[in-house]
């Protein structure tokens, strides 16, 4: 069995018959790292908020590790674009936040070991509100991962970086996927991300998924690689193909 199984999922928002998802189906193994490529409002936040559990399907349902998803669940953990840590908490609260809710007596040395694991030791103490947009977005990660989850859900989490720290950040998650061994499901709608970083790419357009793609170069990848250029002209021709710019 598929470790993250979607079928067949729709989903609207009231609007009779005007599906943002429709019939979305597709599989996960573990330990995979998938990015969801797409043009804004093809409704990639809808499907990370689905699998989130945040949200429920019209039609269609969703497991992962053979578990029904009804309701969010501490072994799913979510990555925000705008990394939503609470400004009142120091670091170490922040990530020390989740196994805290689930009574874990360990909180705080797992939080420890993930801030390391960020390379924000030294930071425990600081406040949100001193970090760079990077270093918030890695206490994010930190968070995430704090409760174990079996499935780390990234909606855009590099989306509001500059493109250095954005270059950075995506060394960085390789690096933790790797470290962690967990399987990702990254949202983008960065063609050159989603090759520099994903084991396969799922392009979503207009609800539906148009293209499933395994990305074949070994890591580290390089931007300038031939083979890389080919898969980015592929998803350009998928994502741009049947858009016409209209001129005034
Ligand atoms: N809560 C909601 N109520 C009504 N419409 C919604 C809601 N959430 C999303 N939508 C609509 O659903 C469509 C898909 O939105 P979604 O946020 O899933 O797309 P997206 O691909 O993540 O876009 P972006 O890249 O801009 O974040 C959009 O047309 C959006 O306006």
């Amino acid at each position: 069995m598929p470790f993250v199984n979607v079928r067949n999922l729709f989903k609207s928002y009231g609007d009779a018959g005007k599906y943002v998802l429709n019939d979305v189906s597709f599989e996960i193994n573990e330990n995979e790292f998938v990015c969801v490529l797409g043009h804004s409002g093809c409704g990639k936040s809808t499907l990370l908020n689905l699998l989130a559990g945040f949200i429920k399907p019209d039609k269609g349902e969703i497991s992962v590790n053979g578990q029904f998803v009804s309701k969010p669940s501490s072994q799913r953990g979510v990555v925000f674009q705008d990394h939503g840590l609470f400004p009142w908490y120091n670091i170490l609260d922040n990530v020390a936040f989740g196994p805290k809710a689930l009574k874990n007596k360990d909180a705080y040395r797992i939080s420890k070991r993930l801030i390391k694991m960020v390379d924000l030791e030294g930071y425990e103490k600081v406040f949100p509100s001193s970090l760079s947009g990077g270093m918030a977005q890695r206490v994010g990660i930190a968070r995430a991962l704090a409760t174990n989850p079996q499935l780390l859900l990234m909606d855009e989490p590099l989306g509001a970086l500059d493109a250095m720290t954005r270059e950075k950040m995506r060394i960085e998650i390789l690096r933790i996927w790797k470290e962690t061994k967990k399987t990702i499901l990254f949202i983008t709608h960065s063609i050159a991300e989603a090759v520099y970083l994903a084991d396969r790419v799922i392009v979503l357009k207009e609800g539906s998924v148009c293209l499933d793609e395994k990305i074949e170069i070994e890591r580290p990848r390089s931007v300038h690689a031939p083979q890389f250029m080919d898969y980015t002209k592929k998803f350009e021709k998928v994502l741009f193909e049947h858009d016409e710019l209209v001129l005034d």
